[in-house]
């Protein structure tokens, strides 16, 4: 049997500055495991601050690019953008309708920056040629507004934007964007022209400027979630997904708007997977030398801990360590289950302070507090810093969470830069403690065996 390959086409300009046009479109297509084509319509002069030229490309070639990929590659799904000029127009609708794949327009008509990106006169165009043949249009507020003609500012307005632009110019869905509207979350509101229905798409807002290609690769992803065959309203949903996560690990490039960042999908499955694989080759190396490492468990258990690179690591869910933590069994240690991501808070709390002061620190792993081991560590050249915990102010004290980065930043301080070993002798009921961190699992786990090795070699 064959294995069908999900083909999808972008029909639009090129950002000199990579952030929007087809430069988004095709990496959306390709982080959603669907192949890309393009039909150039312009090349813009472009960066995140605005449009500086814009050279429009030939309507025949824009028409003959078309045809040329289908005839002989073929296409599942296609988009609109950047559409400047209605003999562009004209030609590229010829061709959508000869092959008859699936279309999503997203309506662009002015940067982000504001610059226009559709000629006055090819507006009428982009109303009566180009949307009526779309599955589904995509038009923001601002160009919710140009197509029907009254100005769009709250959700009401949106959903009867959306039924008018339904109901007047043909396309199957529309979805009138909310990234312009206010209001904590984005709500798109997306009309169903053929059963007349309303639904919602919601995601938190979130706060940054860093929005540049946002139509550009919502719509992307919806043409690619139709080119891998998913109904217009699961590929409308991912798309809402995609773009989510596209803006919350935006970039923060250029002086203007920075473009968003449609690899955050790929990389982010990729980083979480190496992440649990380093750390289950750590677990491994600890589970081969059980009896070593298990004369070091503390009362309260050790857990290793292995953060994702430090642009992805926001937050505790961005940390995987063992969930059960590393117990100890039988006198050996012990890990009790498989890594996971969100169940440290300890060692996951002085991993994310240390990546605050060097991104390459990644990893962190806890272990019974022992004199031999800080002396051990000092002669062997490791960085060893400490913190007072019977020093930590009352505000800190009374801050659920806040201890361990107050003491973190202490001993970072005390030693001038992420030190190997961290310890504190305790306070009141609290064990003291020794932290060893490094730049990935194998590492805190090659540290702390040197460590405990010396011990043993001075004994005998
Ligand atoms: C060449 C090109 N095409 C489209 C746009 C518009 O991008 P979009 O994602 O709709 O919005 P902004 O990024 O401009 O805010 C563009 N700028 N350039
Ligand atoms: C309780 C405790 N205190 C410092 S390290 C530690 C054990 C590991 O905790 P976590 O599993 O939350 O990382």
């Amino acid at each position: 049997m064959s294995m069908r390959i999900p083909r999808a086409l972008t029909i639009a300009g090129l950002d000199s500055g990579g952030g929007a046009g087809i430069t988004a479109d095709l990496k959306t297509f390709h982080a959603l495991g669907v192949y890309g084509m393009v039909a150039l319509t312009a090349v813009t002069a472009q960066n995140t601050l605005g449009v500086k030229a814009v050279q429009e490309i030939d309507p025949l070639v824009v028409e003959n690019q078309i045809n040329t990929v289908a005839e002989d590659i073929g296409v599942d799904a296609a988009k609109t953008g950047m559409l400047s000029s209605s003999q562009i127009m004209e030609a590229a609708a010829r061709a959508v309708r000869r092959w008859g794949f699936q279309l999503v327009v997203d309506p662009v008509m002015y940067a982000k920056s504001g610059d226009p990106l559709i000629r006055p006169e090819a507006m009428e165009t982009l109303r009566r040629v180009i949307i009526p043949i779309s599955k589904v249009v995509t038009p923001n507020a601002p160009e919710a507004s140009h197509l029907a003609g009254f100005r769009v500012e709250t959700l009401d307005d949106a959903k009867r934007a959306a039924k008018f632009i339904a109901e007047e110019l043909h396309p199957e869905i529309v979805i009138v964007k909310g990234g312009h509207l206010t209001g904590n979350e984005s709500i798109d509101i997306v009309y169903f022209r053929d059963s007349g229905e309303y639904r919602e798409l919601r995601a938190p807002r979130i706060d940054t400027k860093n929005t540049h290609g946002t139509g550009c690769s919502f719509s992307a992803a919806i043409a690619a979630g139709l080119a891998k065959g998913l109904s217009p309203w699961d590929a409308i949903k991912l798309a809402k997904e995609f773009i989510t996560t596209a803006i919350k690990y935006s970039l923060p490039l250029g002086h203007g708007h920075g473009p968003v960042n449609p690899m955050a999908w790929l990389e982010l499955r990729a980083y979480r997977a190496d992440v649990i694989d380093e750390l289950n080759k750590a677990l491994r190396i600890i589970e081969d030398n059980a009896d070593l490492i298990g004369n070091y468990i503390p009362e309260v258990q050790s857990n290793l801990g292995y953060a994702l690179p430090a642009f992805y690591a926001r937050d505790l869910n961005d940390i995987a360590a063992v969930p059960g933590r590393i117990i100890k069994y039988m006198g050996k240690a012990k890990p009790s289950g498989p890594p996971a991501f969100g169940v440290s808070s300890h060692v996951a709390n002085y991993i994310l302070t240390a990546m605050r002061h060097d991104p390459e620190v990644r990893s962190a792993m806890n272990i019974k507090y022992d004199d031999k081991v800080i002396e051990t560590a000092r002669k062997l050249g490791y960085v060893v810093s400490s913190y007072d915990r019977r020093q930590e102010p009352p505000e800190v004290k009374a801050r659920e969470g806040a201890s361990i980065p107050w003491g973190t930043e202490q001993a970072i301080k005390n030693a001038g830069r992420v030190p190997d070993v961290i310890y504190h002798l305790g306070d009141w009921g609290k064990e003291p403690v020794i932290i060893i961190l490094g730049r990935n699992p194998t590492e805190v786990v090659s540290k702390l065996l040197a460590i405990l090795r010396r011990i043993n070699e001075n004994r005998f």
